[in-house]
């Protein structure tokens, strides 16, 4: 354990080092960055073929809250995989697969597509992939939805990200889109509104009293938003390549970290 910490230790003063030369103090984001690329390089060549369960983020947040730009960005930054539930029931509406003449009504009417069937396309695209981290942009849109996901895939999410929005700028975004969805319309968004409000918030309040949420505000330009995005991952990317690699315990690691950080 002591020869772990001491290896911990060298990361902190490697990653404090690479920052050294730079002519403002640095902050603590970029402390935090330095230390996640050290720790990055210092796992290159070691063999990591454990056998363990994907990183799951659910993205939620009502009709144009910035969900998907947001993604884009987190894909870019961290190397997720991005599936949104809307993007993959749109494609089943092309594709004119069984299902499609009833998801595209569903979708023009602001309502939820069944949950088996929403839950077997994420999980397809889940199964198919060989990355080990996903954002499910969009579900669960119900407590029915997330049960039905719960209980197929038989894991919760890791962390559930909620972006904020006030209803009055979302609409504004949706309807300023462009294009060219078929709920993307006065009369679909103020549907899509309700439905959001009655049925997607109980799963947020759900995940927030297990402590899983992470409530974002969505005003502000793409990149302020980012900004915010960027500092929850940053600290567990940390957090997750330090647990495994070096099986110190949690708390000794925040302990560390903390200190890092105050320095
Ligand atoms: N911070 C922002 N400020 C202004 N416009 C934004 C911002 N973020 C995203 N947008 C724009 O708002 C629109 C909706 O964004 P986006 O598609 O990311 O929302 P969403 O949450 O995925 O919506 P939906 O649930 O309808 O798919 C897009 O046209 C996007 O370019
Ligand atoms: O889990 C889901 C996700 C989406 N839907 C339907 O699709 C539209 C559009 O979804 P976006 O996330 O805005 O792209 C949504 O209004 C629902 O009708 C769904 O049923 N289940
Ligand atoms: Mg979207």
């Amino acid at each position: 354990m002591w020869r772990r910490v001491a290896r911990l230790s060298s990361l902190i003063r490697s990653s404090k080092a690479s920052l050294s030369n730079q002519i403002q103090p640095a902050n603590g984001l970029q402390i935090l960055e330095a230390f996640s690329t050290e720790i990055q390089k210092s796992a290159k060549g070691r063999n990591h073929h454990r056998k363990k369960p994907p990183f799951i983020t659910f993205v939620l947040g009502g009709p144009g809250s910035g969900k998907g730009t947001q993604c884009l960005k987190i894909v870019e930054t961290f190397g997720f995989t991005h599936l949104s539930a809307g993007d993959l029931l749109r494609k089943e509406i092309s594709s004119n697969s069984e299902n499609g003449a009833m998801i595209l009504e569903t979708i023009r009417e602001g309502n939820i597509v069944p949950s088996e069937l929403t839950v077997k396309l994420i999980q397809r695209e889940v199964e198919s992939s060989e990355n080990d981290k996903f954002l499910i942009d969009g579900f669960p849109r119900t407590e029915e939805n997330r049960q039905t996901y719960e209980r197929v895939v038989g894991a919760e999410p890791n962390i559930v990200l909620f972006f904020d929005c006030p209803e009055e700028e979302m609409v504004k975004r949706v309807l300023s889109r462009n294009q060219g969805r078929i709920d993307d319309n006065i009369d679909t968004v103020k549907k899509r509104l309700e439905v959001f409000n009655a049925l997607n918030r109980p799963v947020i309040n759900y995940y927030s009293g297990k402590g899983k949420l992470y409530k974002i505000p969505a005003v502000g330009t793409e990149d302020e938003i980012f900004t915010r995005v960027r500092k929850i991952f940053t600290s567990l990317e940390v957090l997750s390549m330090l647990s495994p690699q070096f099986s110190i315990p949690i708390g000794v690691i925040l302990f560390t970290l903390t200190n890092l950080l105050r320095r």
